[in-house]
């Protein structure tokens, strides 16, 4: 089966820096991937690859087989960016209205897209008085009214208590799962990495893993996910 995403040997400078030194990955559809990593080791500039936002120095991104960015992803592709990217003198319906007239959607999807996220019962309220969850779960709406097949989240838990993070992850695996959406996910939280199909490790720029949590628990020789991690960073060094 053609994966959602492919990257190959992907090269990218910023600031006259390396920031992706040649990383590849195959992203199966219908899965959630987390990307997790440190602060400053290349999510975000993977993930602008991947929604074609970002000039790449060498190698190719593939979304859906077609080369990432192109004009006929624009709809197929959601990007979830980590700030709320909603208007807050608008009600969570206007928002998710205003998106659904972009995309040539009506106000059937834009309901299904605000009863999905779970915020029905707050679509009249102005989305400048609604806790941080909440905002997070109508831009999720925003992005999901064009019916995409691919969702990025730019660290959409970022900042959000546990209950809410256990919420929104549970959504996400039901896009996944139900909806058989492709999610790629980024987090700095190794906690929420138990909840992704697969896992992808960056580390300055490189992926160090790229399988999923039972695998990588088995292959580093530990029973949770944090520790894998620094397994791994120690073998580098060790080798480095
Ligand atoms: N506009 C820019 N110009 C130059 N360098 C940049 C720019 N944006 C990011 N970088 C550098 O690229 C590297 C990777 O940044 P990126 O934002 O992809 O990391 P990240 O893993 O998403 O970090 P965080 O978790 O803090 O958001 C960092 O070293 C950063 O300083």
């Amino acid at each position: 089966m053609q994966p959602a995403i492919s990257a190959q040997d992907l090269f990218v400078e910023r600031g006259g820096r390396q920031v992706l030194r040649g990383v590849s990955t195959s992203i199966p559809a219908g899965s959630v991937t987390g990307l997790l990593g440190p602060s400053g080791s290349g999510k975000t500039t993977f993930i602008r690859c991947v929604v074609g936002t970002q000039k790449i120095k060498s190698g190719t991104v593939t979304v859906l087989g077609e080369s990432a960015g192109t004009k006929q992803l624009r709809r197929r592709v959601a990007y979830v960016t980590q700030d709320a990217a909603i208007y807050p003198d608008l009600s969570v319906k206007s928002n998710v209205g205003y998106f659904a007239a972009l995309y040539g959607r009506g106000r059937a999807e834009a309901a299904a897209a605000i009863e999905l996220v779970g915020m029905a019962d707050h679509a009249n309220h102005l989305a400048a008085n609604l806790s941080g969850g909440q905002k997070t779960r109508t831009s999720l709406a925003c992005a999901l009214v064009s019916e995409p097949d691919v969702l990025v989240l730019d660290e959409p838990t970022v900042g959000l208590d546990p209950v809410i993070r256990e919420e929104l992850w549970n959504q996400f695996r039901d896009l996944a799962a139900a909806a058989g959406k492709t999610l790629l996910v980024s987090s700095h939280v190794m906690d929420e990495a138990d909840r992704c199909d697969r896992l992808l490790l960056l580390r300055d720029g490189t992926f160090i893993a790229d399988d999923t949590p039972a695998d990588l628990r088995a292959s580093t020789g530990t029973d949770n996910l944090e520790a894998a991690f620094l397994h791994l960073i120690r073998e580098l060094d060790k080798v480095a």
